[in-house]
């Protein structure tokens, strides 16, 4: 290990590890569930670490959160009840929240220290939680979704950490099969789905899972995150039999003018309307 540098040496990406500079170290702890870390990267802005693994910079989280918000939540026309699984850190409700449509959030977060340290060093991620829609739960996202009425959202987003660890069941096919449960017909999930360089043996299931379970389409998409192993990450996208749902055609694009959009949460920097990232021609560039 290099003095001063942080390595994300895990089993899960064996012969490789991403490292960013450290420059300071800003909290460490151990929650019931796993060890938590926050350092000042010298280029990346502040880092989150959950037991040696990063899970989100400053700089590129919003890659992330924004694909794997706005790409179920554009397919589907108004949703009004969406469930986020994890994200603990609240980027996802802050881009959840950006859907005027939308009028009930609920969120189930298996440890609570993720939410804390979220709110005290990433207030710009964690604004999520500022909007008086979300309705958070601390617990297992598994018993969560088995206590869930049958069909009760539109939409469920499942904001994992990796298969080692407290997320290990939500990659699993009872939880997907709880997922589907919980969806109205035509409801759409999306999951954190890993990296396509990294782990096509896990996708590859995942995928022959969710083609049993979703009778309406089930998709695999992508988007780079340079601080994720490989600088990709993957999401799988489904939908319950009903309406059909065209995930490369948003029907509920943002308006990224709408004052509900923007609002709090500052700019969409990644996505926009037409289900692109990084469209160059839009004024934003
Ligand atoms: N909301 C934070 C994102 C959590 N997802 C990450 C995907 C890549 C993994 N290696 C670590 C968690």
């Amino acid at each position: 290990v290099i003095p001063g540098w942080f390595s994300e040496i895990s089993p899960m990406w064996p012969g490789e590890a991403h490292s960013l500079k450290v420059e300071k170290i800003l909290f460490q702890g151990k929650s019931d569930y796993q060890n938590v870390m926050v350092f000042q990267s010298s280029t990346y802005g502040k880092v989150l670490i959950l037991d040696g693994v990063i899970q989100l910079t400053e700089r590129d989280e919003c890659a992330y959160q924004e694909m794997i918000t706005h790409l179920p939540l554009c397919s589907i026309p108004n949703p009004k009840k969406v469930l986020v699984i994890g994200g603990g850190d609240g980027g996802v409700l802050r881009e959840v929240s950006r859907h005027s449509s939308v009028e009930k959030i609920d969120i189930c977060e298996i440890d609570k220290m993720v939410v804390d340290v979220s709110k005290q060093f990433f207030p710009d991620v964690a604004v999520g939680f500022e909007d008086p829609r979300v309705t958070l739960h601390i617990g297992d996202g598994v018993a969560f979704l088995k206590a869930v009425p049958e069909g009760t959202y539109d939409a469920v987003i499942v904001d994992s950490s990796d298969p080692i660890g407290p997320a290990q069941e939500l990659f699993e096919k009872p939880f997907f099969e709880s997922v589907a449960k919980a969806l109205r017909p035509g409801g759409v999930v999306s999951t954190q789905a890993e990296s396509i360089w990294l782990h096509m043996h896990i996708i590859e299931d995942i995928v022959a899972n969710c083609r049993q379970i979703f009778k309406g389409s089930v998709n695999y998409a992508w988007t780079t995150v340079p601080t994720y192993p490989s600088g990709v990450i993957g999401f799988m996208l489904c939908s319950t039999e009903g309406p059909p749902v065209d995930f490369k055609h948003p029907v509920n694009p943002i308006d990224a003018d709408d004052s509900n959009c923007n609002s709090s949460k500052g700019p969409l920097k990644f996505y926009n309307s037409e289900g692109n990232a990084f469209d160059f021609s839009s004024s934003r560039f």
